[in-house]
């Protein structure tokens, strides 16, 4: 249940609004960052699951690098303060802009996801006068037994190379007089709770890497992506990860040479616990056959269950926990029927005014809001 010492101040505040319990937040990084170094890890915070400032400031302080996906991220990730030695530039879409605006910050390395990506690059860097150092993000059609929306590793999907398109990638890198090859990228899915896909995903590449060394090249860097997924269901009793189990699985499977580093790019595992969405409830709807709660919060600040049929759970944070349970559709105020936050879930008798909480919403909450129906900015709270 959310705490009622924090739960109590949100009384006179105007809803809806996201919570940030920071100091979760910062154990959260001090234990990732704890057992990353114990394996001699690095761990790049992927900022598209909330390049919030407060957020950003925190994972840059705990020592984190970032891991961006557009030319904004890269530019904020500078901005507020992560070295540029400690920054990686993903995605599969690329402009010739970011690209330039990325080599002029002097940026660790770029993701590369396809042939034509490395010529584009490697032309804009001769021009920059500068030496890209890039990672060929490949595909490594592994499955990550999570929500197909969120699955990236497969050979159907856009992401990375294939595996057919590496000798075409090592002809270019031979060739290319602005790019230095630092290694090899990999991220099969969000949400992955079955460790053993990591073991998976070991062995793939532990495979591709010596496909590389045998034709000379050397592989100084295996980033291995993020997708570490997190307890849902009971966001009080798993409100940390186990990142020395998730990192444990990659020491022991993941073949390593001296002197070769492993790079990580965790996102949700790292902010979705801290984060929920506080909301109030608009109207009791009692129906013959359903009740719904109308909140004054809907998709557009929560995208997740419109989207991905998401889980996350509700409590009605202004009645005691378990009193008179009553079942209700939890639905939100914008015209899409999708606009539901949870069906036939079980709360206390709910009334005009109650405050409800939706948990484990740090990770792809507030950054996927949308204006959609003119709604408002989106509002923050913070704890300290
Ligand atoms: C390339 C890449 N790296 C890292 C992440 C972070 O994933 P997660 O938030 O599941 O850790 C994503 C998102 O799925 C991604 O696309
Ligand atoms: N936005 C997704 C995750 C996608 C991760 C980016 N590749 C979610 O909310 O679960």
């Amino acid at each position: 249940m959310f705490s009622k010492d924090i739960s109590g101040r949100f009384e006179s505040e105007q809803t809806p609004f996201y919570h940030y319990d920071l100091p979760l937040l910062k154990q959260t990084l001090s234990e990732c960052a704890e057992a990353a170094a114990s394996y001699g890890f690095h761990v790049h915070y992927a900022m598209k699951a909330n390049f919030n400032s407060r957020i950003l400031q925190l994972v840059k302080d705990a020592g984190f690098g970032a891991d961006c996906v557009s030319g904004n991220e890269v530019n904020k990730a500078i901005e507020i303060g992560f070295s540029p030695e400690k920054v990686v530039f993903a995605g599969v879409g690329k402009s010739d802009r970011e690209i330039t605006e990325a080599l002029n910050h002097n940026i660790f390395c770029f993701n590369v996801e396809s042939v034509q990506e490395l010529e584009v690059i490697n032309d804009l860097a001769l021009k920059a006068g500068k030496k890209a150092r890039v990672a060929l993000r490949i595909n490594p059609n592994v499955d990550a037994h999570t929500h197909h929306n969120i699955t990236t590793g497969l050979a159907e999907n856009k992401f990375g190379i294939n595996q057919w398109e590496l000798p075409a990638c090592a002809e270019v890198l031979t060739h290319a007089k602005a790019l230095w090859l630092e290694g090899i990228h990999f991220h099969i899915g969000s949400q992955i709770t079955d460790l053993n896909v990591f073991k998976s995903l070991c062995v793939k590449v532990n495979e591709i890497k010596v496909w590389f060394e045998e034709r000379g090249f050397n592989i100084r860097v295996l980033n291995v992506g993020g997708g570490l997924g997190i307890d849902y269901y009971q966001p009080d009793v798993h409100s940390i990860a186990d990142f020395k189990g998730y990192f444990g699985i990659f020491n022991q499977f993941l073949e390593r040479k001296h002197g070769q580093e492993v790079h990580f790019e965790l996102g949700r595992a790292l902010v979705a616990a801290c984060g929920s969405l506080i909301s109030r409830v608009l109207y009791v709807k009692k129906g013959i056959k359903k009740n719904f709660l109308v909140l004054d919060a809907g998709m557009t600040e929560l995208m997740r269950p419109a989207l991905y049929q998401a889980y996350h759970k509700i409590e009605n944070i202004s009645k005691a926990e378990n009193e008179g349970l009553v079942r209700y559709d939890v639905v939100g105020p914008i015209c899409e029927s999708t606009d539901c936050f949870g069906k036939e879930v079980e709360l206390p008798e709910s009334e005009r005014g109650d405050l409800v909480a939706i948990r484990t919403a740090g990770a792809y909450g507030e950054v996927m809001a949308s204006r959609y129906n003119l709604r408002d900015e989106i509002r923050f709270l913070y704890s300290e």
